[in-house]
């Protein structure tokens, strides 16, 4: 073990309370970016992390990023971005961390049992609210570390630098072109060795693993417009062409009941299965049941984990999220709707290239729209696209959180790919030119994005002993391998 992390532990376990604190101060601020009515929110859930690093002595700044592109009324939250200790110690190495302060929308209307933004901790340590396991845990867990240290009077082991947004849960918003700028000599990140992600679940929820790679997501909106307003259905129901009626039809038309993409030329973009890369699934601590847990339900397309696995990581998937316009208050309002506006995203893979994915939606998109021979109109365009990523997990990077996880979990990690996207993770691996790790914190069963989001006290508490574990090793690890 590295030297110190014994201390460094019991420190941890010693200051559980005040880190669960943190955590219920975070999520008591609902920062949502996809409301811009929650902009305000965002702000001031930035300018909280922000505050906390400076008590503890970071040097942080809240970069601004610009206006909203598409609606440039509205400013995007900032980049708060610092590092610690305040003073770059030379001789040692600089990591970069990377986590997102905004949320997924949340009201308890959705049907959560408790208030999504007050932290609410069960008798099983169960913490239930927004933002609790994405990625407000981990966010925090990482100031969580820096106060540790101090309070057990152990040297810092790296120089760390931290880019923490306000809009991933959005498309990750004018951040591509900040990082790529404070990459450069002389700039703010220019120094990092590596970067490190705790944006991520656990495959299931007692072994920990490190991620070495994403999906990427491209996602659309069609649009379908008719009569100049809403109208009666019982006046006006049987002698107009409903956009409704049309953009059901569009986005029926989309994927089939087993997920299969109905879009011509997409499975022709994904590159092929090896014989060797589909053995690697067999040995996967995963099992049938640790997915039926996490989804609540049997309703898998596959009966088995390997299909399953290569379903979530390895092969394109296309999701219908929602209508913007239409009725979806409990009751029978008898409207139809003027315009409608349907969302869906296709979570990409390798070798999609995100241009061509675009140029294969629009084409089908319109031609099913031709043939309906409808008299309303369609508009179908892409909100926003991030790429798939996929690195080496033979790098001391990973080396040094694997020992990270042994010396927490007394288990050694599986290495596994991800389903969900993090479009900064390839900014940030093109930019530094270095390895990029993910090392996730929560587990498969913490509902992100859905209701009831939680994140085990166990899971927060190990989790900030994994990330301070995971410096020390890396402080350690040769730069071969
Ligand atoms: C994995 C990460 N915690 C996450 O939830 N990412 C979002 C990011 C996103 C939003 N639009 C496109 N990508 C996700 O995978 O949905
Ligand atoms: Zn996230
Ligand atoms: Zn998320």
């Amino acid at each position: 073990m590295a030297p110190q992390l014994d201390t460094y532990y019991k420190t941890v376990d010693s200051l559980a309370e005040d880190f669960i604190e943190r955590l219920r101060k975070a999520v008591a601020i609902p920062s949502i970016s996809a409301e811009e009515a929650r902009r305000q929110d965002v702000v001031k859930m930035g300018l909280f992390l922000k505050g906390e690093l400076e008590a503890l002595g970071a040097h942080m700044e809240a970069r601004p990023l610009g206006k909203q592109p598409g609606k440039e009324h509205l400013e995007l939250p900032p980049a708060v971005i610092g590092r610690y200790p305040a003073k770059k110690d030379e001789s040692k190495r600089t990591i970069l961390v990377y986590g997102h302060y905004d949320v997924q929308p949340a009201d308890l209307s959705d049907g959560w049992a408790t208030d999504p933004f007050t932290l609410t901790v069960d008798d099983k340590g169960r913490m239930y609210g927004r933002g609790s396991t994405d990625d407000k845990g981990p966010v925090l867990g990482w100031v969580n570390v820096i106060q540790s240290h101090q309070k057990a009077g152990i040297e810092f082991p790296v120089n760390l630098l931290m880019c923490f947004e306000g809009m991933e849960e959005y498309g990750s918003e004018g951040l591509d072109d900040f990082i790529e700028a404070e990459c450069k000599p002389g700039k703010f990140f220019a120094d990092a060795d590596a970067v490190c992600i705790s944006d991520n679940y656990w495959l299931g929820t007692e072994k920990p693993c490190l991620t070495y790679g994403l999906r990427g997501c491209s996602y659309y909106s069609i649009e379908i417009s008719g009569p100049g307003q809403d109208l009666h259905s019982g006046v006006f129901g049987g002698t107009a062409q409903e956009p409704m009626t049309d953009l059901v039809r569009v986005m029926g038309s989309l994927v089939d009941t087993d997920g299969n993409i109905q879009i011509p030329g997409i499975k022709e973009l994904v590159a092929p299965l090896t014989k060797e890369e589909e053995s690697l699934y067999k040995d996967i601590a995963f099992t049938m049941d640790n997915l039926y847990e996490s989804l609540g339900s049997q309703t898998s397309i596959f009966p088995d984990k390997e299909r399953t696995l290569m379903g979530r990581w390895r092969f394109p998937s296309l999701s219908l999220h929602g209508v913007e316009g239409a009725f979806s208050q409990p009751g029978a309002k008898t409207v139809i709707p003027a315009k409608v506006i349907g969302k869906f995203s296709i979570r990409t893979v390798p070798d999609m290239q995100p241009d061509d994915v675009d140029a294969l939606v629009f084409k089908y998109v319109k031609q099913v729209f031709a043939d309906l021979k409808s008299k309303n109109k369609l508009n179908v365009h892409l909100q926003h696209s991030g790429k798939w990523w996929v690195a080496s997990p033979k790098h001391w990077n990973f080396t040094a959180a694997a020992k990270a996880v042994e010396s927490v979990f007394k288990v050694k990690p599986d290495l596994t790919r991800e389903g969900g996207s993090i479009p900064v993770t390839l900014t940030f691996e093109q930019a530094t030119g270095k390895n990029v790790l993910l090392l996730p914190m929560g587990s498969s069963t913490d509902a992100a994005h859905s209701i009831n989001e939680k994140l085990d006290r166990r899971n927060y508490i190990e989790g900030i002993k994994l990330l301070g574990a995971y410096l020390h090793y890396v402080a350690e690890e040769p730069t071969e391998g």
